[in-house]
């Protein structure tokens, strides 16, 4: 129970890589607020955390929102007590080839996926730093934070971004105590996965399974990843080991290589 008297806040922890994320930490003996826009998802996660004997608050924001991202975290030290991780988790894909981008597409995809994080950093890092305290900022880049992909070169561009605001984060808040660090999947199997999986068969004319199916058989442990897999690294990112840990944004992917 490492995370005992902790309040962490998870973005987009009604489904996918943040509920694992969001039921993780509760494992981990920690209060969760849990932030996105499906408000049922939400409720279902908040219902499985209360079954584990811990707190849970639920929060309607959009990440791409600043004020509201600033609104979330109140609620989350208002209703919890205190305010102690935050996991910049909620994102969305794109599959398209570069030539079909339009200024209206990318716009989208930067407010949620680099605004998004950049919010949720900014934040979080001024509520820890009024509260006196140290704090732990944790956000989500990719595989497509690290290497290019057909079809997904605006989607891979947050990513890298996501990479660097960490960097950056981490050492502009070092001397307040708080660490700012990244993960990186490779294939989680979740919502997000069956949308591009959708979208290249439309694109490609390849089969529906068929682009997960070959994303999947480079990854050399021969099979996708959970969010249970990932929340496991973030669980170790909330938690006191991972103290002299900053700037950091390491692949969890199974190893993977895409052909
Ligand atoms: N699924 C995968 O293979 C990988 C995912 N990632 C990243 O992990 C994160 C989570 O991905 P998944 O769980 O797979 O996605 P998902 O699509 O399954 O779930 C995303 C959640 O975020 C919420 N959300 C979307 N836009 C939001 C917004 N503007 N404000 C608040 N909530 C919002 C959705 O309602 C949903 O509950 C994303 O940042 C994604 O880019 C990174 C590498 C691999
Ligand atoms: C969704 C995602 O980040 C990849 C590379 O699968």
């Amino acid at each position: 129970m490492s995370l005992k008297n902790k309040v962490a806040l998870v973005t987009g922890a009604g489904n996918g890589i943040g509920r694992g994320i969001a039921l993780r930490l509760a494992r981990d003996g920690a209060d969760v607020a849990l932030v996105d826009l499906d408000e049922d998802a939400m409720q279902s996660v908040a219902d499985e955390i209360a079954a584990l004997g811990c707190k849970a608050a639920i929060f309607k924001a959009d990440v791409g929102d600043r004020d509201q991202v600033y609104a979330a975290i109140d609620h989350a030290e208002a209703t919890l007590g205190g305010f102690d991780i935050m996991v910049n988790n909620a994102g969305i894909a794109q599959v398209q080839p570069i030539s079909e981008v339009t200024p209206d597409e990318i716009a989208r995809i930067h407010r949620i996926n680099v605004e998004g994080t950049l919010w949720g950093i900014q934040a979080a890092a001024k509520k820890f730093i009024a509260r006196k305290q140290k704090g732990k900022i944790i956000n989500a880049s990719s595989i497509a934070g690290h290497n290019g992909f057909p079809m997904l070169g605006v989607y891979s561009a947050t990513k890298f971004a996501v990479r660097a605001l960490t960097q950056a984060a981490a050492q502009e808040y070092a001397s307040a105590g708080i660490t700012v660090n990244a993960y990186c999947p490779g294939v989680v199997g979740t919502g997000m996965w069956v949308e591009i999986d959708k979208r290249f068969a439309a694109l490609t004319g390849a089969a529906e399974g068929a682009t997960y199916k070959k994303f999947v058989e480079g990854i050399a442990l021969g099979r996708a990843q959970t969010p249970e897999d990932v929340a496991a690294f973030v669980s170790y990112l909330s938690g006191p080991d991972s103290d002299y840990m900053t700037g950091q944004a390491p692949l969890i992917d199974g190893g993977m290589v895409y052909r």
